[in-house]
């Protein structure tokens, strides 16, 4: 038995059913995955066989786990559990199973390695970074590794008697930091690539224990830690199998490792491999129903527009630029012509015009001119438009012309499932986006929104009454995916919102992982207001020859209707300051946001409102979703005027009336910044925003300062001179040092 991370199975044991028959059949082993990830998003790969056989195919699936790891793909990078690791290599379980013994807890497999290495929820708050130098230092010092040092080696020793292989080599090995500091190897660094060879003997090390125990009756519950400790060991040293038995001190269960040593190793061909692989994707996809994209016709009118007309209506719209991301030296002209007003896209559907009418929107914003063309031909796009110029209906009604068009009928049973997955980072967006998709009646077409902290079961009722359009948090979409409640085959249009703030929350595992069960041929969007380098890979994986509309410039601008305001002062006046602003400066009629960077800063913060007597609401992540449900209503409806937040709200919250955002605490990337600004001056209203910077936040001053000038607001001196002192002070702190928080102390300025 083994244990890979779900969304690993596919890779590692073949894709697909094809493959894995073939693995069957070469090796003479049955193998069979559990359904469904297990709740650490493990499954469990049983073999059953003679032992060299299973031998043979579990070292084709090391060697493959290995192949992954040395191409440096992402994708095979498995999880690290910082919490378990840093409780220390061989502390997989509490002090209570260990006390118990390794024996026991292998023999029982109860989760094994596998287990507690896996689990990585990237949850913004956890630490990102490992230093690695420390991690691999551990491959030597097993005993060594981990908080209860010197009670792990005595253990070790007298139970193994193997001092060789795991005591010898530990004895200089450095403590890894203390649970709070520690810090998780960062995605994109090639370096921590080390690390996954710990976890790939992690996997494999009960692997082996189970299968021997499977595979030979009499020995089920003899198999011991110090055994397969020791054999283990010496193989995981250089990777080799033929080492295997050398390292084995064990007198108990010498017959055992005897018959399951394995033999020379066979080459793997991988080419073949790959290439099967490849087979299996193409048959899968071959099943799928006939799927139609394009669904644009020219309008005459727009048709006539002379390659002069149309730099003219691009550049008067706001700088709209098109180009395809992945192909050099295409001529504009060669790009879809915009279409200049709603007419000329949806002429051919006059009851979503209709329903356009009823929004009394007059013309299609920037984005929406030049986007509709481009999906509604049935093109894979991104579409990179500052905050709040309408990109949710640039996406949204090409994906229902989408969802009509489709030739087989409506319904579960007809097409397998909903036609559109729209994806977004955040509960309350997604609460949103759905309130939109329900603006617009065209023909019964329905949608769900699923997402995390709601009643799952009413969600899985409301899925399985046949609905045509899902917006979902990747969290709760995978859990209900997972469960087989969903199936996304039938996904032909999806949207990944906000991309770059999924990325960031660190939920790429799981969107690559719902990626890989949607049909190849789809259609691909991608919005933002922001582009960095994160989202262009993930693009290039998972995206078909995209077009890319940008509107203004890809470089970070905050939407021009937002007069932005800076104020640099002390972190103990900042109180004083905002309880001015809200008692003195906010009208009546006014609205505004209150960005607070941590969550017990905006809980704090709406207290000191209320005992004051100003009336708040505030949202944050730790309050219960009903909550910040309501406390986005009240702010609507003008049951209040402040609303404090954390960045939970900076993204895509379109609340029409916000006349200020306060950046109480400057958020901690300068992105973030862009958005949350965005949460006023929507729809071509205007707003302002207010920042309060101290002395902690010079490392963004010059990012600040080029936002500022872009934006042709004033940039106040002090802003400039710390900005400069930044500059000034980096060479002697060695490096990139002193960015925001490194250098609080007093005396900087
Ligand atoms: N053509 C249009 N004319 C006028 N208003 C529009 C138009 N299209 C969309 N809107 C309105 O503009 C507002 C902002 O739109 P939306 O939320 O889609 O912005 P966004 O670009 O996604 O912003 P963000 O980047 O903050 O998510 C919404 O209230 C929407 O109804």
């Amino acid at each position: 038995m083994l244990k890979i991370e779900g969304r690993n199975v596919g890779k590692l044991i073949g894709v697909r059913g094809a493959t894995i028959k073939q693995m069957q059949e070469e090796h003479n082993v049955r193998i069979s995955i559990s359904k469904e990830d297990d709740q650490d998003g493990m499954r469990t790969v049983e073999f059953q066989g003679e032992d060299q056989d299973i031998q043979n195919v579990t070292e084709v699936i090391r060697q493959r786990f290995l192949n992954e790891r040395q191409g440096n793909s992402y994708e095979s990078r498995p999880r690290i559990n910082s919490n378990e690791r840093n409780s220390g290599y061989n502390q997989r379980s509490d002090n209570n199973e260990r006390s118990s013994g390794y024996t026991q807890r292998y023999d029982n497999n109860r989760g094994g390695y596998g287990r507690n290495y896996d689990q990585t929820r990237n949850e913004r708050s956890e630490p990102e970074h490992y230093p690695n130098r420390e991690f691999r230092q551990s491959r030597g010092g097993f005993n060594n590794y981990g908080n209860n040092q010197q009670q792990q080696v005595n253990r070790y020793n007298s139970s193994s008697n193997n001092e060789n292989e795991w005591g010898s080599s530990g004895t200089t090995f450095q403590h890894p930091p203390a649970r709070n500091n520690y810090q998780q190897p960062r995605k994109s660094n090639p370096e921590d690539w080390n690390s996954a060879e710990i976890e790939m003997k992690a996997n494999f090390q009960p692997s082996l224990n189970t299968y021997k125990s499977n595979s030979n009756a009499d020995n089920k519950n003899n198999s011991s830690y110090e055994r397969h400790n020791s054999s283990y060991n010496k193989r995981s040293r250089d990777g080799n199998f033929n080492n295997y038995r050398t390292g084995s001190n064990d007198n108990n269960n010498n017959n055992n490792v005897e018959s399951s040593e394995p033999k020379a190793f066979t080459p793997i061909d991988w080419e073949k491999l790959n290439k099967d692989c490849d087979l299996a994707r193409q048959e899968r996809w071959a099943k799928c129903p006939q799927l139609i994209k394009d669904f644009y016709e020219e309008h005459p009118k727009t048709s006539q527009m002379s390659d002069e007309q149309v730099e003219q209506f691009r550049e008067e719209n706001n700088n709209i630029s098109v180009s395809k991301v992945f192909e050099q030296d295409i001529p504009t002209s060669s790009m879809p012509k915009p279409i200049t007003n709603f007419e000329y896209a949806f002429e051919k559907f006059p009851d979503l015009m209709n329903e356009i009418h009823k929004q009394g929107f007059t013309k299609p914003s920037p984005i929406q001119s030049q986007m509709w063309p481009i999906l509604m031909k049935g093109n894979d796009c991104i579409g990179i438009a500052q905050t709040g110029t309408g990109k949710t209906l640039a996406f949204l009604l090409p994906a229902l012309i989408h969802v009509d068009g489709q030739p087989h009928a409506r319904g579960i049973a007809a097409r397998g499932g909903p036609n559109v997955l729209v994806l977004c980072p955040t509960r309350e967006l997604a609460i949103q986006i759905e309130k939109e998709v329900s603006k617009y009646q065209y023909r019964g077409i329905r949608a769900v929104c699923l997402y995390g902290g709601n009643d799952r079961r009413k969600q899985i009722e409301v899925v399985e009454s046949g609905i045509e359009i899902i917006i979902a948090t990747p969290g709760r979409l995978n859990d209900l995916v997972a469960s087989n409640y969903i199936k996304v085959e039938s996904i032909t249009y999806l949207v990944l919102d906000e991309a770059d703030r999924m990325l960031d929350m660190g939920f790429e595992p799981q969107i690559r992982k719902i990626l890989l069960d949607i049909r190849d041929d789809r259609q691909t969007v991608m919005t933002s207001a922001t582009w960095p380098t994160g989202v262009r890979r993930l693009a290039s994986s998972y995206m078909k020859n995209p077009y890319q509309v940008v509107i203004g410039s890809l470089d970070l601008a905050a939407t021009h209707t937002v007069s932005q305001r800076i104020e640099i002062i002390d972190e103990d006046d900042k109180y004083e300051r905002i309880v001015r602003f809200a008692q003195q400066e906010l009208g009546k009629n006014d609205k505004a946001i209150i960005f607070c960077g941590k969550k017990d800063r905006a809980d704090s913060l709406s207290c000191d409102f209320v005992l004051k007597g100003i009336q708040c609401q505030s949202i944050h992540g730790n309050r219960e979703q009903s909550d910040r449900e309501q406390a986005l209503e009240d702010i609507k409806s003008g049951e209040v005027n402040i609303l404090i937040a954390t960045d939970v709200a900076s993204r895509g919250i379109d609340i029409e009336d916000i006349s200020y955002v306060v950046n109480y605490d400057f958020p901690r990337n300068i992105e973030e910044y862009v958005h949350r600004v965005g949460r006023t001056g929507r729809a071509g209203k205007t707003g302002i925003s207010l920042s309060l910077l101290t002395r902690s936040d010079w490392g963004v001053a010059k990012d600040l300062i080029n936002i500022l000038k872009e934006a042709n607001q004033e940039v106040p001196e002090e802003l400039l001179k710390m900005a400069e002192r930044f500059e000034n002070r980096k060479p002697r702190e060695g490096g990139r040092g002193g960015f925001r928080g490194s250098s609080r102390g007093h005396g900087m300025f």
